[in-house]
C-alpha cells in the first residue's frame, strides 16, 4: 500500500502567486525591499517563520504586538484574495490524478504548513480525495521538519518509504527526502534540484508514472 501526500499550495491550488502578493505589499509598507527570490525561500514555511525571515531581511525589530498585528494583516490580505476561489483554481490535471489514484485505491494524504488548507480543499470541492489531512494547525515543526509528512503517513497508516510526496517549495522537498520519501517537485528543475523527479505541473505526468510509483517493480 502506498500513500501519496500533496502539498496544497502551489501545487493544488495556484495560491502561492496570493501569499506572494500579500507578503509582498506587507514588506513594502513597512519599508522593506522583496524579490521573488525571497520569496522562494518562504514557500512551505510557516506564516510565524516568514514573517520573521522578513523582518530579519529588512533588519528590523518590532514588538510582539506589532508582529501580531502584522501576521493578521497579512492573513486577512490574502484572505480575501482566497475569498471567492472556486473548482476552477485549481491547477491543471490535479484532479485527473487524484481521480486515477483513487480509482487505484491509493491513499491519500494533503501535508501542508497552512492553517487555511481545510477552508481552501472546501472551497475547491477536493476535501473528498483526501484519508489524512494534516495542516499548520497540528505540526509544531515547520518543513523542511520531516513531521508534517511523517505525521500524514501514520495518519494513512503507511510506511514512510512507501510514501510520495508532490511539492513545489524546496523546504517541502528537504522534508520529504528527510523522511525517508520519494520526492516530487512541481515546478522548476533548477530550483527543486533536491528531488527524485521534477515536473513542471500535472500535465506533464503520464498515469504511466503514477503506475510506476504504484507498483515500482512491474
Ligand atoms: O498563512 P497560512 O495560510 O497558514 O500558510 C502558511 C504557509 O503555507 C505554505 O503552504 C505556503 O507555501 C506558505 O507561503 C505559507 O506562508
Ligand atoms: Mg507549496
Amino acid at each position: 500500500m502506498n500513500g501519496f501526500i500533496f502539498d496544497l499550495d502551489g501545487v493544488i491550488v495556484d495560491t502561492a502567486k496570493y501569499h506572494y502578493q500579500a507578503w509582498k505589499q506587507l514588506a513594502n509598507n513597512i519599508g522593506i525591499e522583496f524579490s521573488l527570490e525571497q520569496n522562494e525561500q518562504l514557500k512551505g514555511v510557516s506564516r510565524v517563520e516568514s514573517l520573521k525571515k522578513i523582518l530579519h531581511w529588512g533588519q528590523k525589530t518590532i514588538s510582539d504586538d506589532e508582529f501580531m498585528v502584522l501576521m493578521t494583516e497579512k492573513n486577512n490580505h490574502y484572505l480575501s484574495f482566497i475569498e471567492t476561489m472556486k473548482e476552477d483554481e485549481v491547477l491543471p490535471d490535479v484532479s485527473k490524478i487524484l481521480n486515477y489514484l483513487s480509482s487505484r485505491h491509493q491513499k491519500i494524504a494533503l501535508g501542508s504548513a497552512s492553517k487555511n488548507a481545510v477552508g481552501i480543499l472546501n472551497k475547491v470541492n477536493l476535501t473528498k480525495f483526501f484519508d489524512a489531512i494534516v495542516d499548520g494547525n497540528q505540526v509544531t515543526h515547520a518543513k523542511p521538519d520531516p513531521e508534517v509528512f511523517l505525521n500524514a503517513a501514520k495518519q494513512m497508516n503507511v510506511k514512510p518509504e512507501d510514501c510520495i510526496v508532490f511539492e513545489d517549495a524546496v523546504a517541502g522537498i528537504q522534508a520529504a527526502n528527510a523522511a525517508n520519501m520519494i520526492s516530487i517537485g512541481i515546478g522548476d528543475a533548477n530550483v527543486l534540484h533536491e528531488a527524485d523527479y521534477v515536473f513542471k505541473d500535472f500535465t506533464e505526468m503520464s498515469l504511466t508514472f503514477i503506475d510506476k510509483l504504484i507498483n515500482p517493480k512491474k
